[in-house]
């Protein structure tokens, strides 16, 4: 989890929820609100509008920033005005390196996809037998895969019943961990398997070769989004502040306002 000196509540930016365009659901506000969550981070507020628009985005982003909320919620509003899926459409998919890390944005996630009535998220990740797995989206289907690459790409491998086609969102997270973790060719074989016509979000800490090679085969005309943290200087030294600032492959600067 996020590190004390990375905790979003201590960067807020002024831009609230409710304030986002396009605009944020009712029952996502109110998930949101019981959660106690009013003022986006900046890597929030330059990126929700960005998926919710149609747009492929690459996050540089550090641990602790908010990015978890930064994708869900995208995905979220854009499955809601979505058709409602047939048990085994999957909608979206969501790769992360660790089990730690899916379970952590898998239990992220529930509440806001609980808004949904049809869309059924699904963990998929090593350790449990793949044939439990396997068994669990045959009898209950499953909308949303949120999981390991490994295991994500052995079960669309064994599964023919899931159906792909209809899939909207991808998203890579701490891609640059994926990569070091030696996940290449299970991305790419997840990725062979999705429809070129869809969303991508790819989030990374830093931007190494590997990331940026992945984010041209996965992306299209990404907006870039940088988060930094940076010395606030008229006040008080020593607090951090971090601030978004996005960019179109144009080079057209989007600039999120910092508190
Ligand atoms: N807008 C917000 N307002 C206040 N707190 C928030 C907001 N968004 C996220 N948080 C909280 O900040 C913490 C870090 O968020 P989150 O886990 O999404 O960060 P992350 O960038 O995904 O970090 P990690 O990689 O460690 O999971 C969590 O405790 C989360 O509940």
């Amino acid at each position: 989890m996020a590190a004390e000196d990375n905790n979003p509540n201590k960067a807020l930016t002024n831009t609230r929820f409710s304030d986002l365009n396009p605009p944020i659901s009712e029952p996502v506000l109110d998930a949101l609100s019981r959660s106690g969550f009013e003022f986006c981070t900046p890597v929030q507020a330059a990126t929700i509008p960005l998926l919710c628009g149609y747009k492929d985005v690459a996050v540089d982003a550090a641990t602790g920033s908010g990015k978890t909320l930064a994708f869900v919620i995208p995905i979220v509003e854009i499955l809601r005005r979505a058709s409602p899926p047939q048990p085994h459409q999957v909608m979206g998919v969501i790769i992360s390196p660790t089990r730690e890390l899916s379970s952590q944005i898998f239990k992220v996630a529930e509440p806001f996809i609980s808004t949904l009535s049809n869309v059924r998220p699904m963990l998929l990740v090593g350790g449990a037998e793949v044939k439990a797995d396997m068994r669990k989206i045959e009898e209950e289907g499953a909308n949303l895969l949120i999981g390991t690459p490994g295991r994500l790409s052995d079960i669309m491998e064994r599964m023919d019943a899931l159906d792909f086609r209809n899939l909207e969102i991808l998203i890579l997270d701490e891609a640059d961990r994926l990569l070091d973790m030696g996940f290449q060719k299970q991305i790419s074989a997840i990725i062979s398997r999705l429809p070129k016509l869809r969303r991508t979000g790819l989030f990374s800490a830093t931007q190494t070769e590997a990331v940026e090679e992945l984010s041209k085969a996965g992306l299209r005309n990404p907006v870039r989004v940088e988060v930094r943290a940076e010395v606030k200087r008229q006040k008080d030294l020593t607090s951090s502040q971090q601030v978004a600032s996005s960019k179109t492959p144009s080079g057209l600067h989007l600039d999120s306002q910092p508190d």
